[in-house]
């Protein structure tokens, strides 16, 4: 899941428009996020411990999931330049090592005078989803984001009032 950056400006995002990643859970991944969070939860770590748990065998870490969808958002929808400002989850099933997640963010409410933008957020494995949630971000509009590209473009509308 390393997709080409694509930049959506405020004015570009609409109701519905929707962006799905995948991104399949390796071993390394699960240990790479206990080392940078410290989160050395044996569930994620051991197959000794993760075999007495309900899940039978390792499990990633909830926040290693949630940030696939950061991903989502820093690369494709709206990509970059957005800035989070919330995000719910629901961790509704367990994601193993080998598993395919798919990470599925949709437009679902757009604040224009405050650029800001509410995605549905589910992330599915085979089907079935194993978290859902909402995320708030700002997004740059192309004023803000290229200020000459926006007085360019103005004057060739109007060059009187360039
Ligand atoms: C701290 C870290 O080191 C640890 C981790 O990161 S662990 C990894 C992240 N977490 C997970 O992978 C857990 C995934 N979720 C599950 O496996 C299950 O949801 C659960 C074991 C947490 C709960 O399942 P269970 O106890 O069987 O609950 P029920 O199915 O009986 O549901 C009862 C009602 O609660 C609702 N519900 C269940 N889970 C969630 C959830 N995660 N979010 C929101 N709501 C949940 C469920 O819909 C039922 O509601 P109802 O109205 O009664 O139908």
């Amino acid at each position: 899941m390393l997709p080409e950056l694509r930049v959506l400006y405020f004015e570009d995002l609409e109701v519905g428009l929707s962006e799905t990643l995948s991104k399949t859970i390796a071993s390394s991944d699960v240990v790479g996020f206990a080392e940078i969070t410290g989160d050395r939860n044996p569930i994620h770590l051991s197959e000794h411990f993760a075999a007495r748990t309900p899940f039978g065998t390792r499990i990633a870490h909830g926040l290693y999931t949630a940030g696939l969808i950061s991903a989502v958002l820093g690369t494709r929808l709206p990509g970059p330049g957005a800035v989070y400002i919330s995000q719910t989850l629901n961790f509704r099933a367990p994601v193993r090592i080998g598993d395919t997640v798919d990470v599925t963010v949709t437009v679902a409410e757009l604040i224009p005078e405050r650029r800001r933008a509410r995605l549905a957020c589910l992330c599915a494995v085979a089907g079935e989803a194993v978290l859902d949630g909402e995320a708030w971000v700002k997004v740059p509009n192309r004023a803000e984001a290229d200020p000459l590209a926006a007085r360019m473009e103005r004057s060739r509308i109007a060059p009187s009032d360039a």
